[in-house]
């Protein structure tokens, strides 16, 4: 689709040396604005599907001002600006933009950024009516027949989760019903604690009286309203329900609507996140459209529960109640895990699996950023498809083409035979681009090419071929830090990070620790067939005391040994790894002399200390490798990395 640019600059200079870049580049751009007033008018005359926004306007207006309408129509926006102080850049990433450029910037940066913006934009777009349409779906769905008013609404908070995210959903009825209050508190995946007017009385220290009477709790709305971060706590300042629920449910912003129904009454649906910036206009829009959808639904459950008034006596249940209303356990395929943080990690899973979009997965070594590849390639359409895995760290420099895609016979001394290289052999489903931080930059030329045009020729061949590939990558580095050290494409970084998931490392997710221990000693007493039958509270506590630094994969191993050990019964006590963050043995009596030192630091020292034990051996049984819990490849880029001296390692 060809763009219509809008640019939002009050220098005439600047603002037309960009027209004539951007029509040169082939965009049409259809007018410029010096202020958010005319900006507005023009939105309003031209409809541009992009928007170029500088930050001090004209007639002392701001370009941050513009954002909301901006993302109210769905229109994307990158701002332009001079100006980098702290305070300005945070009010423009609390917009959310879709890049910042910092003036003056070359042609080829801008091309670049609106290039992968635009794409990122589309599939933002894709994405949202996938949801929206999923959404009604399963709300049409729905069985509105038989059963209590819990019941009937127990499905929705799972439904409403798929298209708006939420860690706690209200919903106010009308006054008079067995409850006029019900709210959904996430607690796993598809798993809710149900809290109605009882148990939220108690929640927010009250009787229930007073929960009753007090009409502030019914969320005294005009139509609706979002509130984010400082806003939102300046209502808990003078909200005492609100604050008590939010300090309760520990959270950090709200976006609520009033609907009225055909008979005239209202209700109320309440969001709230625990993610202090979550909400913003394009969620209020989603909002809105969701509770639109909605209305008949209420409508039928309010009616129906107002007939079967009085004495139905459905409601309420004295205790909060857990609701798991379609869990299904497999579609995740093997990524075990309660967490908050692992749960954020599988709604974006969900919501990005079913699009073609590219993903970025990032995260320390051994977090299952591989497992959320193959969950992810499992869930997408291409699941019939391959899923082809490429180590970027294991590429040797002068074969990454013919690796990557394929060659001929003879092309080189050695090709013997014609070889089909990976992204041939992914056609039609996925390629992992595993440790793509670890590519040379020779290589990450011949990578982007590729990205670009789908199309490559084979070495040696001199016909170019097209394959339809979606591409994830993975990697442990800071890929910004990588950036700015020169050490990494940022044209590629842009293509990659078109959506970026995040693996957070075992020590952030302690809750997961005790559920990932259990599976472990189950697999590995089903593999070794040692009569090991658990591993009890004790141990498990000692376990989330550890840090650590190997992750997953290092508790995976560390289980694995316990099995061996134990032989049977159940394990009850650990002998833990000796923690890097802990003095290592030759420095022991002497820490409190320990000048204090960085991640790095320590991770270099615990390194060196296992390369010593291990007589400098990475790999193999027994060798550092195994023992830190990363591949070989990984644990050679780390001691490159850090600058570990080859006398610590022999292979
Ligand atoms: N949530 C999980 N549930 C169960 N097993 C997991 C989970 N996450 C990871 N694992 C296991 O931990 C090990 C490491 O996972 P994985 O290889 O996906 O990590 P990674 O982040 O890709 O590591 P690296 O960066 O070193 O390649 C694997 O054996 C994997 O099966």
């Amino acid at each position: 689709m060809k763009q219509n640019i809008l640019i939002v600059e009050d220098e005439f200079i600047v603002a037309n040396d960009l027209r004539i870049k951007l029509t040169k580049a082939g965009y049409s751009v259809c007018g410029i604005a010096a202020s958010v007033e005319e900006a507005e008018q023009l939105i309003e005359k031209q409809k541009p599907t992009w928007v170029l926004l500088d930050i001090f306007l004209s007639n002392d207006s701001k370009g941050t001002d513009l954002a909301p309408l901006l993302a109210s129509k769905n229109i994307g926006f990158i701002y332009i600006s001079a100006n980098t102080n702290q305070s300005v850049l945070e009010t423009a990433k609390a917009t959310h933009p879709y890049g910042f450029l910092v003036k003056p910037f070359r042609e080829k940066d801008l091309l670049i950024m609106l290039d992968i913006a635009l794409q990122k934009h589309q599939a933002n777009l894709l994405m949202q009516q996938q949801r929206e349409q999923i959404f009604r779906m399963q709300l049409d769905g729905m069985d509105r027949g038989r059963g209590t008013m819990l019941e009937k609404t127990a499905k929705l908070p799972v439904i409403i989760q798929g298209f708006l995210a939420f860690d706690m959903l209200r919903i106010i009825l009308p006054p008079g019903m067995e409850t006029d209050h019900i709210a959904f508190v996430r607690t796993g995946y598809e798993e809710y604690e149900t809290f109605v007017n009882e148990q939220l009385a108690a929640a927010a220290g009250v009787g229930l009286k007073d929960w009753s009477e007090n009409k502030a709790n019914r969320l005294d709305l005009e139509s609706g309203e979002f509130k984010n971060g400082a806003d939102y706590h300046r209502l808990l300042l003078h909200d005492i329900t609100e604050k008590r629920l939010s300090t309760q449910f520990r959270l950090a912003c709200m976006m609520a609507v009033k609907r009225r129904l055909k008979n005239g009454k209202h209700f109320v649906l309440a969001f709230y996140s625990k993610n202090d910036d979550m909400y913003t206009e394009v969620q209020f829009n989603m909002l809105r459209r969701a509770a639109a959808s909605l209305d008949a639904f209420m409508e039928h459950i309010i009616n129906d529960s107002y007939s079967a008034l009085p004495g139905r006596a459905d409601l309420p249940a004295r205790k909060p109640s857990a609701i798991k209303p379609f869990s299904d356990e497999s579609k995740f395929d093997g990524i075990i895990g309660k967490s908050n943080s692992l749960v954020a990690v599988l709604d974006q899973i969900d919501l990005v699996a079913t699009s073609p979009t590219s993903v970025l997965i990032t995260g320390e070594s051994g977090t299952g950023k591989e497992r959320v590849a193959q969950c992810i390639h499992k869930m997408s359409l291409r699941a019939k498809n391959p899923l082809v895995v490429v180590n970027c760290a294991a590429l040797p420099a002068n074969l990454v083409e013919s690796e990557l895609f394929g060659h001929e016979r003879g092309a080189f001394t050695g090709a013997v035979d014609k070889r089909i290289g990976k992204f041939e052999q992914a056609n039609g489903g996925t390629i992992f681009l595993d440790e793509i931080g670890e590519l040379t930059l020779e290589a990450q030329v011949k990578l982007l090419r590729v990205l670009q045009e789908m199309e490559f020729e084979r070495v040696g061949g001199g016909k170019p071929i097209k394959v339809d590939v979606r591409i994830i990558a993975a990697t442990n580095r800071n890929l910004e830090k990588e950036v700015a050290d020169g050490r990494f494409r940022l044209d590629l970084y842009y293509r990659l990070n078109v959506f970026p998931i995040f693996v957070p490392p075992l020590r952030d997710r302690k809750d997961d620790i005790g559920i990932l221990a259990k599976n472990f000693v189950e697999k590995f007493a089903l593999k070794t067939g040692r009569p090991v039958t658990g591993i009890s509270s004790a141990a498990i506590n000692q376990l989330k005391g550890y840090h650590w630094p190997g992750n997953i994969r290092e508790l995976e191993h560390f289980i694995e040994r316990q099995v061996l050990i134990k032989a049977k019964g159940i394990i009850e006590q650990l002998a833990m790894p000796q923690s890097p963050a802990q003095p290592v043995n030759e420095n022991a009596g002497s820490e409190a002399k320990l000048p204090l030192k960085t991640m790095e630091e320590m991770e270099a020292n615990y390194i060196v200390h296992v390369l010593k034990n291990c007589h400098g051996r990475i790999g193999g049984a027994g060798g550092a490798a195994e023992i830190l819990g990363m591949p070989p490849s990984t644990l050679h880029s780390r001691i490159k990395k850090l600058g570990i001296k080859r006398e610590f390692s022999a292979d």
